[in-house]
């Protein structure tokens, strides 16, 4: 939809009959609609000169014009007036339904000669023709070709008939087809003297040059060769008859044929053994010229190298044909393979000299013992070794009874054996889960997700953050300054501690969340470092639906956090908040750069509050750190700048321990999103990782995986690391899975017991914050790593921010900054449910967030 229509929709119109329909104004813009469209009716009548208009369309030019008397009067004289010129100067002829306002035709050689010819006729002076003939007014190009008189030229009728009527003239001669005969009266001789091809037709005339003489010379001399005489060949058994070979036609056929002649030609003459057959013949299919260069190969005794057609009775009168056999001769590499076309020699054996390629034949029945594919794989040896150890069922050894031979129907069954079917089982140690978590000594756990504007140093400073806590030792540091300076990037080395993939790491550029831990004396943090670039804001989602609360970044250096606030800081904030997350650390970062500025850091700091409070994060829950990634300063140390003396308060780390123990729904039913799916170790071919959004679950439950709505069962648990009988929600966990194929499960999936299943849905009713336009309109949905194509379908309400209750019913677009109850049917179901923030994204920004209701 254009802004111009925009402009003229009421947001909270309630008069919405017809959700395709275009509304009429409300009565006020109606009464300022006709006020304007009487005065430019006025202006219109009053010029000179008077030109009247339509209602309709003076109002339409007044919706483009934004109602800009001026122009919408401007723009309907100019129309009217041609229009007039138009009703003036008669009909203009149109030309594929298109109007013609101005023809240029280039006249080419043909056409100048024609042009010429009828100039002449009627006592023109060829001369004075242009050759580019600007052809006006509108339509003359048509009248030019019919006939109708055209300004400037003579009319064609007027001219003497025998050659004056151009549609007569063309009429047997379709466009490029003209007839030999006329070629004469309307070709010219090129300018420069015609050549044939190199090596053509020098006799055509005009000067060659020395190459097309040479060439010309040397097919001649091959013409000359190609003449009809015997051809001596080292077998002469397996070359033509000297008579049977047609004398080359009158042209030497010099040029090879193509495969699909040749093969035509093949079967078309079987029988016969006429020349050009008999040229296809040979090995190779050369041509009569090449025949000579080249000795003709041996003819192949072995029969299997031969078609069928070739092992007809000896009997043949002509058993000694060269074969029309369309094979070539092997290679040296395949002769090497399956032996030498020639038959068995003393170095090798009689199955590898079998010319037909059955490879499996040869290794399988002649010389080696077939695979018992009902046998376990080497594979699963080690891994049934390795299950027998840890106490799980092994898969059964698979029956074989020795010089027992396979027939196809065991070898199905052993496959089968081996697929996917078979049943892992692990017992249930029935924990009380909650009683065990309540019990256990664990520290308090926070996730965190780290946002901001592409480059603010995000990945820097928590590579700074995670070396200074020892997650990471000296020597992976140092590795990974040799390596980035190694590559010119020596600046990012501490944001490869995050950005481990390759593209991140040549491109500079976090791509996908990655995830760290570090512990202090109370905390067991979580770090999730999210990409800053536009294009990844998707992955940044995924990062913040498993946040605690977030650490916002600022670039402080100058234009540089002007030109974050117009970029991601402000989208990242809006998003992290409406996905849940109240509590926001910002780091002002890059301080260095900017000479630890005081002033810098209180307009900085005074903007993002303003900002983060009208998004809706509470005073006490925003706090502001100046710091330097690169340099460590006021990360996990105070910084020891004079300049940065000023500031006296905590330092990243510090602000960091301050969060609260975050408590999560662990007596819901179990929510898992599935972060991603991997094969863990040879122990666990399939692992999911993710975090617990609700419930719990502990070794030997089935779980349910949806949307596929498949059930697996949980092998092993992983949490932060250590393996674990259980886990509860808000922990990050690795779940290792069996009985369950990989293709059931995807990123974004969610896992669930059976007993509370969450449902697949295709349509749901959300209330949303708008950030920008909401109007029905295309929209991806994203819910942590899931999401779908949809569509908003309907908008029912705008709400009022403070009670919740529907202001206005029915919009028909909802300005951003409103909240609104909306319809959003997806393209396919998926496991969505209330209460679940949601994100709507379109055309690459997100336009709104909310709750699924
Ligand atoms: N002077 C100075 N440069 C810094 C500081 N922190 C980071 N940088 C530089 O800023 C550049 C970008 O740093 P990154 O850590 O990759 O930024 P990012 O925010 O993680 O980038 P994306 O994740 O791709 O959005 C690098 O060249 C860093 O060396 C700092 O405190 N001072």
């Amino acid at each position: 939809m254009s802004r111009h229509r925009v402009k003229n929709v009421g947001y909270d119109d309630d008069d919405y009959e017809d959700d395709e329909g275009y509304e009429s104004p409300d009565p006020e813009e109606q009464e300022f609609l006709k006020q304007c469209t009487a005065l430019v009716s006025q202006q219109l009548r009053a010029g000179q000169p008077s030109v009247n208009a339509t209602t309709e369309e003076i109002q339409e030019a007044l919706w483009h014009y934004y109602n800009d008397i001026e122009k919408s009067t401007s723009y309907l004289r100019g129309k009217k007036e041609k229009e007039l010129k138009k009703q003036q100067t008669g009909a203009v002829p149109k030309k594929n339904g298109k109007q013609l306002d101005s023809v240029h035709l280039v006249i080419d050689f043909r056409g100048w000669a024609w042009a010429n010819k009828l100039c002449s006729g009627c006592g023109f002076n060829s001369g004075d023709l242009p050759k580019t003939l600007e052809l006006t007014p509108p339509g003359s190009l048509d009248n030019f070709l019919t006939g109708l008189p055209v300004p400037g030229f003579p009319a064609l009728s007027s001219l003497p008939a025998a050659h004056f009527s151009a549609a007569d003239f063309f009429r047997d001669s379709p466009w490029l087809n003209v007839p030999a005969d006329r070629n004469m009266d309307i070709m010219v001789e090129p300018l420069y003297p015609r050549l044939g091809l190199l090596g053509g037709s020098p006799e055509a005339g005009g000067k060659v040059s020395k190459l097309a003489a040479l060439a010309a010379a040397r097919k001649r001399k091959e013409g000359e060769k190609a003449t009809p005489t015997p051809t001596p060949t080292p077998d002469a058994s397996s070359t033509p008859q000297p008579d049977k070979i047609e004398p080359s036609p009158p042209e030497p056929q010099s040029t090879p044929l193509s495969l699909r002649e040749r093969l035509a030609a093949s079967k078309s003459s079987k029988p016969e053994t006429d020349g050009g057959v008999r040229k296809l013949g040979k090995p190779g299919f050369s041509g009569q010229g090449q025949a000579q260069e080249q000795p003709t190969p041996e003819p192949m005794q072995n029969p299997e190298f031969s078609l069928p057609e070739k092992a007809e009775p000896k009997d043949e009168p002509e058993p000694e044909q060269p074969s029309l056999d369309m094979r070539a001769s092997p290679s040296g590499f395949a002769s090497a393979i399956v032996g030498n076309a020639a038959g068995p020699t003393m170095a090798q054996p009689s199955h590898v000299q079998s010319n037909n390629v059955d490879l499996l034949r040869i290794y399988g029945q002649d010389h080696a013992e077939p695979f018992d594919f009902a046998g376990p794989s080497p594979d699963d040896m080690v891994l049934n070794a390795q299950n027998t150890a840890k106490g799980m069922k092994s898969k059964p050894a698979a029956s074989k009874s020795a010089g027992d031979k396979k027939t196809p129907a065991d070898l199905a069954g052993g496959l089968k054996d081996l697929s996917v079917d078979e049943k892992v089982s692990v017992k249930s140690k029935n924990l009380d889960v909650l009683a065990e978590y309540n019990k256990s000594k664990r520290k308090k756990s926070a996730n965190f997700v780290v946002i901001g504007h592409v480059d603010a140093g995000k990945s820097t400073l928590m590579g700074r953050l995670l070396a200074d806590q020892g997650a990471i030792d000296q020597r992976t540091l140092d590795r990974y300054r040799k390596e980035a300076e190694k590559i010119g990037k020596g600046s990012f080395a501490l944001a490869w501690v995050l950005d481990q993939g390759s593209e991140e790491r040549a491109r500079g550029v976090t791509i996908d969340i990655a995830t760290n831990k570090f512990d202090t004396e109370s905390t067991a943090f979580t770090i999730v470092d999210a990409p800053g670039h536009k294009d990844f804001v998707p992955n940044m989602i995924a990062g913040a639906s498993q946040a605690d609360f977030a650490v916002l970044v600022i670039d402080s250096s100058t234009g540089k956090f002007e030109s974050g606030l117009k970029g991601q800081t402000k989208e990242h904030a809006l998003l992290v908040r409406s996905m849940g997350v109240q509590k926001i650390v910002v780091a002002v970062n890059k301080m260095d750069t900017v000479q630890w500025n005081r002033d810098r850091f209180e307009e900085i700091e005074q903007q993002i509050f303003s900002f983060l409070t009208t998004a809706g994060f509470q005073e006490k829950n925003i706090s502001f750190i100046p710091c330097s990634g690169v340099l460590g300063d006021n990360i996990s140390r105070r910084s020891d700048n004079a300049q940065a003396s000023w500031y006296t308060g905590k330092t990243l780390i510090e602000e960091l321990e301050t969060s609260e123990r975050y408590t999560h729904a662990l007596d819901k039913p179990l929510r898992m999103t599935v972060g991603d799916v991997f094969r863990g170790s040879v122990q666990n071919p399939l692992s999911i990782s993710g975090r617990l959004d609700s419930g719990s679950l502990q070794i030997g439950d089935q779980i349910l995986t949806m949307p596929s709505g498949e059930t697996a069962l949980v092998r092993s648990v992983e949490v932060d690391g250590e393996p674990n009988d259980w886990a509860v929600a808000g922990q990050n966990v690795v779940l290792n899975l069996a009985n369950i194929d990989p293709i059931h499960l995807r990123s974004g999936d969610v896992v669930c017991h059976a007993s509370s299943p969450i449902p697949n849905i295709a349509t749901f009713t959300a209330k949303v914050l708008a950030f920008e336009h909401l109007m029905p309109m295309m929209v991806d949905v994203h819910r942590g790593r899931l999401h779908v194509p949809g569509r908003i379908s309907k908008l029912v309400a705008s709400l009022d921010k403070a009670s919740g209750e529907p202001s206005k019913k029915r919009p028909k677009i909802v300005a951003p900054g409103t909240v609104a109850r909306v319809v959003i049917e997806m393209d396919q179901a998926v496991p969505l449910e209330a209460p679940t923030r949601i994100v709507l994204r379109h055309g690459g920004s997100t336009v709104a967030a909310g709750l699924l209701e």
